[in-house]
C-alpha cells in the first residue's frame, strides 16, 4: 500500500510505492480496475500505452493479473503516446515490447481484436515521422465522434487513461525539454533529433496528451527523482514536459520511492 498525497484536491494525486516492482503490479491494478469502472457506465474504452520500462513491466504485471478475464476486451481500444520510428517487429519499438508483455496474449486468449490495437506507423508502412503523425492523426480522427466530452477543435477519442512513462531529463511521450515537438499543433507529431535514441519518432501533441480524462505518469529511480520535483512544483513545460502532462478529470503521479526523492514508505 502506498502513501498518498491530495496535491490538489480532485486534479492531481502523487502515490508512491516502495520500489519499482511493486509500483507496475500497483500500476496494473489500478488499469485493470479503471478499465472495468468505465466498462460498467459506457464502451468502448480508450487506453494509451507508454513505453519504458515501468510501462512495460506494468503491461507485464497486467498480463499476469487473475482480473484479466473480468475486462470484455472486445471493447477496449489500445493507442500510444509515442512511437520509436523503426520498422515493424523490431524489438526496440514500444509496440513490440507492449505486444510480447500482454497484447499477444489478450488478443490470442482474452477476445481482443487485432483491429482494436492501433500502432503507431513507422518506416514499414510511411516514409517520414511526419507521414507517420498524419496517419494516425487520421486513426484517431476515425475514431472520435462517439462521447459527450471528447475536446472540441482536435478529433482524437476521449481517453480514460492515457499513461506516460518520464525520462531523467523530464521528458513524456517524445515531448523533449526544448524541443519543437513541445509547441506542435494537432493531435500529433513527428519528432526529429531526440536527444534518446532512435532520434526519429512519433508522438503526440501536449493537446492530445491534455484532452485525455485522466493521464497516469509512472517513474522510478532515483535518477527522476530532480523532475518529479519540478513537474510537481509545476515547472515551465518547455525545461519539464512532465508539467505539461495534465488530464481533464485527474492526474496520476504513480512513482517509487526513490523517483519520489524520499525513503521507501514501507
Ligand atoms: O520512447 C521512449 O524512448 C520511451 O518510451 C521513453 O519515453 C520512456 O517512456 C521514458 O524514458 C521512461 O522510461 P523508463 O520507464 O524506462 O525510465
Amino acid at each position: 500500500m502506498g502513501r498518498s498525497t491530495d496535491a490538489t484536491p480532485g486534479v492531481r494525486l502523487v502515490v508512491v510505492h516502495p520500489d519499482k516492482q511493486v509500483l507496475a503490479q500497483a500500476a496494473a491494478a489500478r488499469l485493470l480496475t479503471r478499465v472495468l469502472d468505465v466498462q460498467s457506465v459506457r464502451s468502448p474504452v480508450h487506453v494509451v500505452l507508454t513505453g519504458g520500462s515501468v510501462g512495460i513491466a506494468t503491461l507485464a504485471a497486467v498480463a499476469g493479473s487473475p482480473l484479466v478475464p473480468a475486462v470484455d476486451w472486445s471493447s477496449v481500444h489500445l493507442w500510444w503516446g509515442d512511437e520509436r520510428f523503426l520498422p515493424d517487429g523490431d524489438p526496440d519499438r514500444n509496440e513490440t515490447q507492449a505486444r510480447t508483455a500482454l497484447l499477444d496474449g489478450l488478443v490470442a486468449e482474452h477476445g481482443l481484436p487485432e483491429a482494436n490495437v492501433h500502432p503507431m506507423p513507422g518506416p514499414t508502412s510511411v516514409a517520414t515521422p511526419e507521414e507517420g503523425a498524419a496517419a494516425y492523426a487520421a486513426l484517431l480522427r476515425a475514431h472520435a465522434g462517439g462521447q459527450d466530452d471528447e475536446p472540441e477543435g482536435l478529433a482524437v477519442p476521449a481517453f480514460d487513461v492515457l499513461l506516460l512513462g518520464m525520462g531523467p531529463d523530464g521528458h513524456v511521450a517524445s515531448l523533449f525539454p526544448g524541443h519543437d515537438g513541445l509547441a506542435a499543433q494537432g493531435a500529433t507529431t513527428g519528432v526529429h533529433g531526440s536527444p534518446k535514441p532512435p532520434p526519429e519518432r512519433v508522438s503526440l501533441t501536449f493537446d492530445a496528451i491534455r484532452s485525455a480524462r485522466e493521464v497516469w505518469i509512472v517513474a522510478a529511480g532515483a535518477e527522476k527523482a530532480e523532475q518529479v520535483a519540478a513537474a510537481l512544483a509545476d515547472g515551465p513545460v518547455t525545461e519539464v514536459p512532465a508539467a505539461g502532462a495534465v488530464g481533464q478529470a485527474r492526474t496520476l503521479w504513480l512513482l517509487d520511492a526513490e523517483a519520489a526523492g524520499g525513503p521507501s514508505p514501507r
